[in-house]
Protein backbone atom coordinates (compact mmCIF):
# COMPACT_ATOMS: atom_id res chain seq x y z
CA UNK A 1 0.00 0.00 0.00
CA UNK A 2 1.17 3.55 -0.77
CA UNK A 3 1.20 6.52 0.85
CA UNK A 4 1.52 10.12 0.76
CA UNK A 5 1.25 12.02 3.26
CA UNK A 6 -0.03 16.10 3.34
CA UNK A 7 2.69 18.19 5.51
CA UNK A 8 0.69 21.19 4.86
CA UNK A 9 0.23 24.71 6.43
CA UNK A 10 -3.36 25.40 7.57
CA UNK A 11 -5.67 28.72 6.75
CA UNK A 12 -6.79 30.06 10.51
CA UNK A 13 -10.61 29.67 10.60
CA UNK A 14 -11.24 28.94 6.77
CA UNK A 15 -12.81 25.65 6.06
CA UNK A 16 -13.44 25.74 3.05
CA UNK A 17 -10.44 27.35 1.52
CA UNK A 18 -8.32 24.54 3.49
CA UNK A 19 -10.81 21.77 1.59
CA UNK A 20 -10.10 23.34 -1.98
CA UNK A 21 -6.45 23.23 -0.58
CA UNK A 22 -6.41 19.74 0.02
CA UNK A 23 -8.30 19.07 -3.29
CA UNK A 24 -5.90 20.99 -5.45
CA UNK A 25 -3.27 18.84 -3.83
CA UNK A 26 -4.64 15.64 -4.36
CA UNK A 27 -5.49 16.23 -7.86
CA UNK A 28 -1.66 17.15 -8.09
CA UNK A 29 -0.57 14.07 -6.20
CA UNK A 30 -2.68 12.07 -7.78
CA UNK A 31 -1.14 12.81 -11.27
CA UNK A 32 2.60 12.73 -9.90
CA UNK A 33 2.19 8.82 -8.60
CA UNK A 34 -0.93 7.60 -7.39
CA UNK A 35 -0.93 6.68 -3.54
CA UNK A 36 -3.74 4.69 -2.32
CA UNK A 37 -3.80 5.72 0.76
CA UNK A 38 -3.52 9.97 2.13
CA UNK A 39 -3.67 10.86 5.82
CA UNK A 40 -3.67 14.71 6.46
CA UNK A 41 -3.24 16.59 9.72
CA UNK A 42 -4.83 17.17 13.05
CA UNK A 43 -7.73 19.78 12.70
CA UNK A 44 -6.88 20.37 8.92
CA UNK A 45 -9.92 22.57 8.31
CA UNK A 46 -9.71 25.21 11.42
CA UNK A 47 -6.42 25.02 12.80
CA UNK A 48 -6.65 25.64 16.62
CA UNK A 49 -8.60 28.92 16.54
CA UNK A 50 -10.17 27.61 19.52
CA UNK A 51 -12.70 31.28 20.06
CA UNK A 52 -14.14 30.50 17.04
CA UNK A 53 -14.86 27.00 16.80
CA UNK A 54 -18.42 27.85 17.49
CA UNK A 55 -18.52 29.61 14.42
CA UNK A 56 -16.08 27.07 11.71
CA UNK A 57 -16.49 23.78 13.33
CA UNK A 58 -18.37 21.01 11.12
CA UNK A 59 -22.03 20.15 12.43
CA UNK A 60 -22.12 16.46 12.65
CA UNK A 61 -19.81 16.03 10.49
CA UNK A 62 -20.48 17.89 7.75
CA UNK A 63 -19.20 19.16 5.46
CA UNK A 64 -16.25 17.39 5.72
CA UNK A 65 -17.56 14.07 5.72
CA UNK A 66 -18.99 14.62 2.41
CA UNK A 67 -16.08 16.15 0.99
CA UNK A 68 -13.83 13.46 1.89
CA UNK A 69 -16.26 10.61 0.75
CA UNK A 70 -16.50 12.53 -2.90
CA UNK A 71 -12.89 13.09 -3.08
CA UNK A 72 -11.77 9.33 -2.38
CA UNK A 73 -14.94 8.08 -4.82
CA UNK A 74 -13.47 10.65 -7.21
CA UNK A 75 -9.95 9.73 -7.18
CA UNK A 76 -10.17 6.04 -5.59
CA UNK A 77 -7.89 6.58 -2.58
CA UNK A 78 -8.36 5.41 0.46
CA UNK A 79 -8.51 8.88 3.35
CA UNK A 80 -7.18 9.17 6.63
CA UNK A 81 -8.70 12.91 6.89
CA UNK A 82 -6.39 14.07 9.95
CA UNK A 83 -8.93 15.55 12.15
CA UNK A 84 -11.59 18.32 12.50
CA UNK A 85 -13.39 20.41 14.72
CA UNK A 86 -16.90 18.95 15.00
CA UNK A 87 -20.05 19.52 17.16
CA UNK A 88 -22.37 17.13 18.46
CA UNK A 89 -25.45 19.15 20.26
CA UNK A 90 -23.37 21.61 22.62
CA UNK A 91 -20.34 19.55 22.30
CA UNK A 92 -17.12 20.29 20.25
CA UNK A 93 -14.80 17.23 19.41
CA UNK A 94 -11.65 17.13 17.95
CA UNK A 95 -12.66 14.12 15.46
CA UNK A 96 -10.50 11.77 12.68
CA UNK A 97 -11.94 11.02 10.09
CA UNK A 98 -11.18 8.09 7.78
CA UNK A 99 -13.14 6.87 4.72
CA UNK A 100 -12.70 4.15 1.87
CA UNK A 101 -11.88 4.53 -1.73
CA UNK A 102 -15.57 3.51 -2.40
CA UNK A 103 -16.35 6.63 -0.50
CA UNK A 104 -17.84 4.94 2.36
CA UNK A 105 -17.19 6.31 5.97
CA UNK A 106 -14.71 3.49 7.87
CA UNK A 107 -13.91 5.24 11.18
CA UNK A 108 -14.12 7.75 13.56
CA UNK A 109 -12.58 9.01 16.50
CA UNK A 110 -13.00 11.52 19.11
CA UNK A 111 -9.32 12.58 20.27
CA UNK A 112 -8.95 11.38 24.21
CA UNK A 113 -6.51 13.26 25.75
CA UNK A 114 -7.01 17.20 25.17
CA UNK A 115 -4.34 19.19 25.78
CA UNK A 116 -3.56 22.08 28.43
CA UNK A 117 -0.60 23.54 26.85
CA UNK A 118 -2.90 25.04 24.14
CA UNK A 119 -6.10 25.65 26.29
CA UNK A 120 -7.77 22.61 24.13
CA UNK A 121 -9.76 21.70 27.35
CA UNK A 122 -11.77 25.28 27.56
CA UNK A 123 -12.80 25.02 24.26
CA UNK A 124 -13.28 21.42 23.17
CA UNK A 125 -14.53 18.13 24.42
CA UNK A 126 -12.77 15.10 25.09
CA UNK A 127 -13.61 11.42 23.62
CA UNK A 128 -15.60 9.08 25.99
CA UNK A 129 -15.38 6.17 23.51
CA UNK A 130 -11.45 4.41 23.81
CA UNK A 131 -9.94 3.53 21.29
CA UNK A 132 -11.14 1.38 18.04
CA UNK A 133 -9.47 -0.83 15.12
CA UNK A 134 -10.09 -0.39 11.20
CA UNK A 135 -9.60 -1.96 8.27
CA UNK A 136 -8.86 -0.85 4.85
CA UNK A 137 -7.80 -3.48 2.27
CA UNK A 138 -7.86 -6.19 4.90
CA UNK A 139 -5.22 -4.10 6.95
CA UNK A 140 -6.26 -3.90 10.68
CA UNK A 141 -4.88 0.03 11.79
CA UNK A 142 -5.38 2.51 14.00
CA UNK A 143 -5.87 6.33 14.18
CA UNK A 144 -4.39 8.83 17.22
CA UNK A 145 -4.63 12.79 17.18
CA UNK A 146 -0.97 14.37 18.33
CA UNK A 147 -1.27 14.76 22.54
CA UNK A 148 -2.72 10.73 22.55
CA UNK A 149 1.04 9.69 21.56
CA UNK A 150 2.51 10.66 24.79
CA UNK A 151 -0.13 7.86 26.33
CA UNK A 152 1.36 4.50 25.59
CA UNK A 153 -1.88 2.63 26.58
CA UNK A 154 -3.39 3.70 24.05
CA UNK A 155 -0.88 2.30 21.14
CA UNK A 156 -0.54 -0.83 22.80
CA UNK A 157 -4.09 -1.64 23.16
CA UNK A 158 -4.29 -1.03 19.50
CA UNK A 159 -1.35 -3.45 18.97
CA UNK A 160 -3.08 -6.06 21.39
CA UNK A 161 -6.23 -5.54 18.96
CA UNK A 162 -4.25 -6.43 16.06
CA UNK A 163 -3.35 -2.96 14.59
CA UNK A 164 0.07 -3.41 12.11
CA UNK A 165 -0.20 0.74 11.18
CA UNK A 166 -0.52 3.43 13.40
CA UNK A 167 -1.26 6.94 12.00
CA UNK A 168 -0.89 9.98 14.36
CA UNK A 169 -2.54 12.92 13.14
CA UNK A 170 -0.85 16.51 14.48
CA UNK A 171 -0.22 19.97 14.98
CA UNK A 172 2.70 19.36 17.22
CA UNK A 173 4.48 22.60 18.28
CA UNK A 174 8.13 22.79 17.32
CA UNK A 175 9.10 23.77 20.70
CA UNK A 176 8.98 19.91 21.45
CA UNK A 177 9.43 18.69 18.15
CA UNK A 178 12.24 15.87 19.95
CA UNK A 179 9.75 14.46 21.83
CA UNK A 180 7.64 14.14 18.45
CA UNK A 181 10.48 12.49 16.72
CA UNK A 182 11.60 9.94 19.80
CA UNK A 183 8.23 9.38 20.88
CA UNK A 184 6.83 8.56 17.20
CA UNK A 185 9.79 6.30 17.17
CA UNK A 186 9.29 4.62 20.42
CA UNK A 187 5.25 3.21 19.29
CA UNK A 188 7.20 1.75 16.70
CA UNK A 189 9.55 0.09 18.65
CA UNK A 190 7.64 -1.10 21.55
CA UNK A 191 4.91 -1.92 19.53
CA UNK A 192 7.01 -3.32 16.38
CA UNK A 193 3.87 -1.40 14.36
CA UNK A 194 4.04 0.60 11.06
CA UNK A 195 3.62 4.26 12.97
CA UNK A 196 2.44 7.02 9.98
CA UNK A 197 2.11 10.70 11.32
CA UNK A 198 1.33 13.90 9.70
CA UNK A 199 1.96 17.13 11.08
CA UNK A 200 1.26 20.60 10.07
CA UNK A 201 4.21 23.25 9.11
CA UNK A 202 3.67 26.82 9.98
CA UNK A 203 2.17 29.01 12.57
CA UNK A 204 -1.06 30.21 14.28
CA UNK A 205 -1.11 32.54 17.39
CA UNK A 206 2.68 32.63 18.56
CA UNK A 207 2.61 29.04 18.21
CA UNK A 208 5.13 27.41 15.41
CA UNK A 209 4.32 23.72 14.34
CA UNK A 210 6.83 20.96 13.71
CA UNK A 211 6.28 19.29 10.64
CA UNK A 212 8.70 16.27 10.85
CA UNK A 213 6.34 14.19 9.49
CA UNK A 214 7.45 10.52 9.41
CA UNK A 215 6.84 7.02 7.53
CA UNK A 216 8.36 4.48 10.53
CA UNK A 217 8.71 1.04 9.92
CA UNK A 218 8.34 -2.18 12.99
CA UNK A 219 11.75 -1.82 13.85
CA UNK A 220 11.44 1.68 14.52
CA UNK A 221 13.49 2.92 11.32
CA UNK A 222 12.08 6.05 9.91
CA UNK A 223 12.33 5.80 6.19
CA UNK A 224 10.93 8.79 5.19
CA UNK A 225 10.72 12.46 7.30
CA UNK A 226 9.33 15.82 6.08
CA UNK A 227 11.10 18.93 6.53
CA UNK A 228 10.25 21.13 9.67
CA UNK A 229 9.33 24.36 7.93
CA UNK A 230 8.09 23.80 4.25
CA UNK A 231 4.46 21.77 3.00
CA UNK A 232 5.65 18.66 1.07
CA UNK A 233 4.45 15.56 0.24
CA UNK A 234 5.83 12.28 1.96
CA UNK A 235 5.63 9.14 0.66
CA UNK A 236 6.10 5.66 1.94
CA UNK A 237 4.81 2.38 0.99
CA UNK A 238 3.80 -0.66 3.81
CA UNK A 239 5.81 -4.11 3.38
CA UNK A 240 3.59 -5.72 5.83
CA UNK A 241 5.49 -9.13 5.97
CA UNK A 242 8.28 -7.42 8.25
CA UNK A 243 5.35 -6.92 10.66
CA UNK A 244 5.58 -11.08 11.74
CA UNK A 245 9.05 -11.21 11.08
CA UNK A 246 9.91 -8.52 13.70
CA UNK A 247 7.72 -10.27 15.85
CA UNK A 248 9.65 -13.12 15.15
CA UNK A 249 13.02 -11.55 16.14
CA UNK A 250 12.45 -10.18 19.14
CA UNK A 251 8.91 -11.53 20.34
CA UNK A 252 7.50 -9.12 22.51
CA UNK A 253 4.71 -9.47 22.32
CA UNK A 254 5.10 -13.60 23.41
CA UNK A 255 7.31 -12.29 26.38
CA UNK A 256 4.17 -10.29 27.99
CA UNK A 257 3.74 -10.89 31.76
CA UNK A 258 0.45 -9.06 32.03
CA UNK A 259 -0.46 -10.44 35.40
CA UNK A 260 2.36 -8.27 36.67
CA UNK A 261 1.38 -5.39 35.29
CA UNK A 262 -1.21 -3.76 37.03
O1 LIG B 1 2.02 16.87 23.45
C1 LIG B 1 2.49 17.85 22.85
O2 LIG B 1 3.58 18.33 23.11
C2 LIG B 1 1.69 18.51 21.76
C3 LIG B 1 0.25 18.09 21.74
C4 LIG B 1 -0.56 18.94 20.84
O3 LIG B 1 -0.12 19.96 20.37
C5 LIG B 1 -1.94 18.54 20.46
O4 LIG B 1 -2.44 17.52 20.96
O5 LIG B 1 -2.56 19.23 19.65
Amino acid sequence: MKYALYQMDIIAGEPEANRQKVRSWVERTVQEEKPDLIVLPEMWTTAYTLPQLKDVADQNGEPTLSFLKELAKEFGIHIIGGSVANQVDERIYNTAIVVNKEGELVHTYNKIHLVPMLNEPAYLDGGEESVQVFELDGIKMGVLICYDLRFPEVSRQLALAGVQVLHVVAEWPSARREHWKTLLQARAIENQMYVVSCNRVGAYDGTEFAGTSMFIDPWGTCHAIGDVQEEETIRGALQLDEVPRIREEVPVFKSRVPNLYK
